[in-house]
């Protein structure tokens, strides 16, 4: 196996010496820190100095810039802090001699040859901030923690702050195509809003190829949890981070058609208890994500069921072959090239997707969609794959209050997967008929009419930015049963 060899440069800095490397992985800095401690024993010598050395080390992938001008070196770079492990950045400079600048410039080039490999350099981004989402701080977000890292980066920040609902959506519908990505700071609800612009621009195919980089500031993330994973899906720094070296994601779009109306939904659509907790408790916005925590209690407590009829055009409805799938493609990573017109969906057992099947037992709630994470609390889709031309469907049968408690412990890791009164599908198509008046419709996190819709899916319609593989998102799905056993 080859060791990837340590480049090593040293720098004065405030009177320090520091010591700068970097691997094919990690990049380090290791600096003298003296400390002066009182002595107890020797009464001449009062005060002992001494020689700390402290020594930080993190990913290549946090460097963000790395520069020498004017025999100044600057490294700018993130770290985990604190009991969240957020992303923090930090930056080390120092003074070179003059004979080793040369030296000192390529070390910084071969660094960020490292740090930036496979992505643009010094993008054009369009960021849009929606100053009223989740707990209405994400402006605060944006200049604290985005802002920082993205302007040492080199990027060129085109900013709006959306004034009122729909603005979002206005300006992704006369989006300039030169844009390296939309950086999206706000929850799902503005990324549905862009997405919907796309599907409006005078040229959408290729809206649709500019990648889009949420960073949470949202009271529901879905997104940025699919793509960054349970822990870093709610740092915002971490997102910055994606939105410098995420590679490009295919992801899979949906048509939701009502009437004479067509959306785009990339995320979810919703009946029954879910529903009713998302918009019962918007008055509890402050609360930031528990909110939905005491939604659901209240659903126990009521334990409505949801009277619609459901036919799907389905292609798997086989639980433990959708793992198996899930699994190889994590093994592999497999990029599915092409999912052409011809029906066939190379994830499902045979593609067989023409015929329409009701489903007509009680339900709970209805939940379709992809990607894994629909809240923080919960993992609804565990064997959600981004870009199968699929979506995935739980239907949630009726459970006794005790047993809708039990569902709470495990959701965040999708263990009601396993439960037996959980129906899973994955379908080309669905329809839904609310068979009374009283319901909530929710997609992607916005409130529709409660009234008869159809959705499809537009395979690979989307774009994202993505920390992962190609074909995959962040969550790992490892329960394997209903108690949880992994
Ligand atoms: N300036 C504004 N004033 C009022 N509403 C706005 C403004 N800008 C955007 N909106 C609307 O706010 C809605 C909610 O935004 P968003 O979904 O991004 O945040 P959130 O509601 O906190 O997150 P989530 O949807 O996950 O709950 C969007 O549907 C958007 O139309």
């Amino acid at each position: 196996m080859a060791h990837s060899s340590t480049r090593e440069i040293s720098v004065s800095s405030n009177g320090r010496v520091s010591k700068l490397a970097f691997t094919d992985t990690t990049f380090s800095t290791e600096t003298g820190r003296e400390t002066i401690t009182p002595q107890v024993s020797c009464w001449h010598n009062l005060f002992r100095r001494r020689v700390k050395i402290e020594l930080i080390e993190t990913s290549i992938r946090n460097v963000v810039a790395a520069t020498c001008a004017k025999g100044i070196l600057d490294v700018q770079y993130l770290v985990p802090r604190g009991k969240k492990r957020h992303l923090c950045l930090k930056h080390i400079q120092g003074t070179v001699n003059t004979d080793d600048e040369r030296r000192v410039k390529e070390w910084c080039d071969a660094l960020m040859d490292l740090a930036y490999q496979g992505v643009t350099r010094c993008k054009l981004l369009r960021i849009l901030i929606n100053p009223h989402g989740g707990t209405g701080k994400a402006g605060t977000v944006f200049t604290q923690k985005v802002e920082p890292i993205l302007v040492a980066a080199g990027c060129t920040l085109d900013v709006t702050y959306t004034a009122y609902a729909n603005h979002a959506l206005e300006i992704a519908r006369d989006l300039k195509l030169k844009y390296d990505a939309v950086v999206i700071v706000s929850g799902d609800g503005l990324i549905h809003e862009v997405l919907n612009g796309f599907a409006q621009h005078e040229q959408p195919e290729r809206a649709f190829c500019i990648p889009i980089a949420p960073i949470p500031a949202g009271s529901g993330n879905a997104l940025s949890l699919n793509l960054l994973g349970y822990e870093d899906g709610v740092d915002p720094s971490a997102a910055a981070l994606n939105v410098l070296k995420g590679q490009q994601m295919s992801i899979d779009l949906f048509s939701f058609t009502q009437g004479t109306r067509r959306h785009i939904s990339f995320m979810s659509q919703t009946v029954g208890l879910m529903a009713d907790l998302d918009v019962g408790t918007e008055r509890l916005r402050w609360m930031g994500e528990f909110r939905f925590v005491i939604g659901y209690l209240w659903g126990v407590f009521t334990r409505r069921t949801c009277p619609v009829q459901l036919s799907m055009k389905v292609v798997e409805d086989d639980k433990s072959r959708m793992v198996s799938t899930l699994q190889s493609r994590r093994a592999n990573s497999t990029t599915i090239d092409s999912f052409g017109g011809d029906d066939k969906h190379p994830d499902g057992p045979d593609g067989s997707t023409d015929e329409w099947v009701t489903f007509d037992k009680p339900i709970l709630w209805f939940y379709a969609g992809q990607g894994p994470y629909v809240s923080r609390e919960l993992m609804q889709f565990p064997v959600s794959l981004p870009d199968d031309g699929l979506i995935d469907i739980s239907v949630q049968g009726v459970m006794n209050r005790r047993k809708l408690l039990d569902a709470m412990e495990g959701a965040e890791e999708g263990r009601t997967y396993w439960t037996n009164s959980n129906h899973y599908f994955k379908a080309s198509a669905y329809r839904m008929k609310p068979l009374g008046t009283r319901g909530v419709l929710v997609v992607d996190g916005e409130q529709l009419p409660f009234e008869e819709f159809e959705v499809s899916v537009h395979p690979r319609l989307g774009t994202v930015l993505s920390p992962c593989r190609q074909g995959c998102y962040a969550a790992d799905f490892r329960v394997s049963d209903e108690r949880g056993s992994k």
